[in-house]
């Protein structure tokens, strides 16, 4: 049995690794309402599947928003490694695939064009207009949404007809879609019954060992955190109050760390 205080930070995970992304002092206020991220810094080993856990509201979906982009930081800074090395030795630029919490999927369109909008960038306007992808982009999109268990029917029908964990796959599928490196994964097993939810994250953490990708992963439940992650961080109203690794850390004990207050009480996370 360890003992630790949920303000002391391991770094047991820290080591030699090239990282992935490196947050520093990330703090954000919306307007006058509380802090959102109160000076929260980490770094992402290249490979490495972490989860970021924390009660609502604790700033979660700020931070992986903020690492795309989607949010302006208050302070603070937030750097993707421009390259990253490939399963095969490479480099290439690190291309990011994000998975959002509601889908953020459009219901008129097919799964196979919701996960061909990932293309959207690299794409001219009138392939969008007229869903004219190449060929080889059409069948990679299928074979995605093979991969994440989607029959051809369903591929081809409107996502709107589609059950949450269809659509929670087809937003996988889309993220996949521009072979990425690191994977920004917000909340992606919410509101799913728990035997689809452990589905899901086996499929995200097989296809991000496939890609060799670096993954976080935002979620509620302390035991797919622990079945899950090489690394458990846990954000309290916006601060950063555990960082560990997932091995022999309990759900019982993650659990009671959300309930802390911070006050020094110590508290056992139990190995083995
Ligand atoms: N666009 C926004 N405008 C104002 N306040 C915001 C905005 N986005 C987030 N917040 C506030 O920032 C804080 C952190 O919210 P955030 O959505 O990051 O938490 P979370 O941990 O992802 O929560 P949940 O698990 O419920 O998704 C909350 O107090 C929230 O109300």
């Amino acid at each position: 049995m360890r003992t630790i205080t949920p303000l002391q930070i391991q770094n047991e995970t820290a080591g030699s690794a090239p990282e992935t992304l490196r947050i520093c002092e990330a703090t954000k206020t919306f307007g006058t309402g509380p802090v959102a991220l109160d000076k929260v810094s980490f770094s992402l080993e290249t490979g490495e599947f972490t989860v970021l856990l924390g009660p609502s509201g604790s700033g979660k979906s700020t931070l992986l928003r903020a690492a795309v982009g989607l949010v302006r930081l208050t302070s603070g800074t937030i750097e993707v490694s421009p390259k990253e090395a490939t399963p095969s030795g490479k480099r290439r630029p690190t291309a990011i695939g994000m998975v959002h919490q509601d889908g953020s999927l459009s219901d008129r369109l097919t799964a196979a064009q919701n996960v061909l909008s990932a293309m959207v960038p690299q794409m001219g306007w009138w392939r969008v207009l007229f869903q004219a992808y190449p060929k080889p982009l059409q069948d990679k999109a299928c074979r995605l949404l093979e991969r994440v268990g989607l029959t051809e029917e369903q591929a081809n029908r409107p996502v709107r007809e589609l059950s949450g964990g269809q659509r929670q796959r087809v937003g996988i599928a889309r993220a996949l879609m521009n072979d990425p490196t690191l994977i920004l994964a917000d909340e992606p097993v919410a509101s799913l019954d728990p035997a689809t939810a452990r589905k899901v994250m086996l499929l995200l953490r097989e296809t991000a060992r496939e890609l060799g990708a670096t993954v976080l992963c935002s979620l509620h439940q302390t035991e797919l955190a622990c079945e899950f992650a090489d690394r458990i961080v846990v954000l309290k109203q916006g601060q950063l109050i555990f960082d560990g690794a997932g091995a022999g850390v309990s759900p019982r004990s993650l659990a009671g760390l959300f309930d802390h207050d911070s006050a020094g009480r110590p508290l056992d996370l139990v190995g083995g």
